[in-house]
């Protein structure tokens, strides 16, 4: 009888017993209006504060520049307004990167928190089903504050208690129209708490020139392109196996040229062995003498090759046994990548039911017993299918280039990927914006990362061929 109700509720409120005619109508006690008005201060004066604290530049300078009108006039209102702007002018000429850091993307940030986020929050969420109105009171996911970077909006958001990271995963299309994303990512910041991430522009709309081969020798991780945060991909090969998946023409080729020009020192140094299998004979055969006597393209020498591979495997692991449970690359025990292209024409697409198993439980070995001893594989595939590719989750990193349906998404990334923003089949089939691009995910996080492969053009591999020819001796 006493429970705490918003507003009128309460004078509605009617209770029966079944069988008899009394009815109980709760009194309403009327709240005296400074109890109203010191609860309202005590929620305003946080919210005052925390605005400040937040968009300090965004709040001070009207205000300061509203005081002095009121006190001074508009004359000098005018003249601190022309001060603070040509400072601001005078920074951005002068050092564009720490204005926009400090200022530029904070302004940013508070018109967008404004205008955008804090104007639409309760609509959106409320029709996405993220609100709820439960007993005459409603419940909305708090909106903690709203960044911006160059490319994108980040929403820190507290979801309502019992809400899990899914429901808002299944919402990302509701939340990217509704605020007028072209898209939207759940990341999860910590337990209650989520970033939702709104690109503003598509930092990976064009193509990007093939990365220097390094000058020193390493075995990774390997530059090869670029994320979307505008910070380099580096692809981790050595210690991980990586599928790379992706419709016909979206760029895989990019990902395994990349690799190999960045391990082209190491290779120099005798630090890598790159072993290829290129069973369309369309890809790697173009830098064939990068590969000496370690290429194979007919399906019986691929499954030679491979058995090679893993006889260097278990000898490894005999001599390690007992030594050591983590391989470091020397020139006695060189790091081995080994180079699948199309791996379905060795496998699902084998007619020869022999060589089809060989190469199979080649590959299921090597990737199931390869990495703590220096064997790698990284492959490419174009139908991500498990009848096709049925050891596809023995890979710990996967990239998922454009791929057909949407349901593939997460076939090749693990549950839930496309759910959090992996949109592969959005990205565009036009090469110049969509080829090399692609989300990873790696065994690390659960988060898929949108990024660029570098284009490594003809021209590219031609002159890599000319530089290195003859490393694999
Ligand atoms: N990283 C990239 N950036 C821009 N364009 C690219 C990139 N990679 C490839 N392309 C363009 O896309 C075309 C197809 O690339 P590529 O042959 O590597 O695709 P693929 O996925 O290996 O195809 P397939 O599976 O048929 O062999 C290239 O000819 C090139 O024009």
């Amino acid at each position: 009888m006493f429970k705490k109700l918003p507003g009128d509720e309460t004078r509605s409120l009617v209770s029966t017993t079944p069988d008899t005619a009394v009815v109980f109508r709760p009194a309403v006690v009327h709240t005296p209006a400074i109890i109203s008005l010191v609860l309202w201060l005590c929620r305003l004066v946080p919210r005052l504060v925390r605005l400040v604290w937040r968009h300090p530049l965004a709040v001070t300078v009207p205000v300061l520049v509203g005081v002095v009108w009121v006190r001074y006039g508009y004359g000098l209102a005018l003249v601190v307004f022309g001060l603070v702007l040509t400072v601001g002018l005078s920074w951005f000429s002068l050092d564009r990167a720490s204005f926009l850091r400090w200022v530029g993307w904070r302004l940013l940030a508070f018109a967008r928190w404004f205008w955008i986020y804090r104007r639409h929050w309760q609509p959106v969420l409320t029709v996405a089903g993220l609100a709820r109105h439960l007993r005459g009171r409603d419940y909305l996911p708090r909106l903690v504050r709203v960044e911006c970077n160059e490319w994108a909006d980040r929403v820190t958001v507290r979801m309502l208690g019992g809400q899990a990271v899914k429901d808002w995963a299944d919402r990302t299309d509701n939340l990217a129209h509704g605020f007028g994303a072209p898209s939207c990512r759940v990341a999860v910041e910590r337990a209650g708490r989520l970033v939702l991430t709104f690109p503003r522009r598509d930092p990976l709309a064009n193509p990007l020139p093939a990365v220097p081969v390094p000058d020193a020798a390493s075995v990774g991780p390997v530059e090869i392109g670029q994320q979307e945060d505008g910070r380099p991909l580096r692809l981790k090969v050595h210690g991980t196996h990586v599928l790379v998946a992706g419709a016909t023409g979206t760029g895989k080729g990019s990902f395994l040229w990349g690799t190999i020009r960045g391990l082209l020192p190491a290779m120099r140094a005798g630090l890598v062995q790159v072993w290829a299998l290129d069973p369309k004979r369309m890809e790697l055969s173009f830098g064939r003498p990068l590969f000496g006597d370690r290429y194979a393209a007919d399906p019986k020498q691929c499954a030679d090759l491979l058995d090679e591979v893993v006889c260097v495997m278990q000898e490894r692991a005999d001599r390690f046994a007992g030594l050591q449970r983590n391989h470091t690359p020397t020139i006695q025990d060189p790091f081995v990548l080994v180079i699948v292209d199309e791996v379905a024409f060795l496998t699902a697409y084998q007619s020869d039911r022999q060589l089809k198993q060989q190469i199979s439980a080649a590959l299921a070995t090597l990737t199931t017993q390869g990495r703590a001893v220096g064997v790698g594989v990284l492959a490419a595939l174009q139908d991500p299918r498990k009848e096709v590719m049925n050891i596809r989750n023995l890979f710990p990193d996967k990239i998922a280039l454009r791929l057909d349906e949407s349901e593939q998404v997460d076939m090749v990334l693990g549950d839930g990927a496309r759910d959090r923003g992996a949109l592969a089949d959005h990205i565009s089939p036009i090469p110049q914006l969509g080829a090399g691009v692609g989300y990873v995910r790696l065994e690390t996080s659960p988060d898929p990362v949108r990024v660029r492969a570098a284009y490594v053009s003809d021209h590219d591999i031609r002159a890599m061929v000319a530089d290195f020819e003859g490393v694999s001796r």
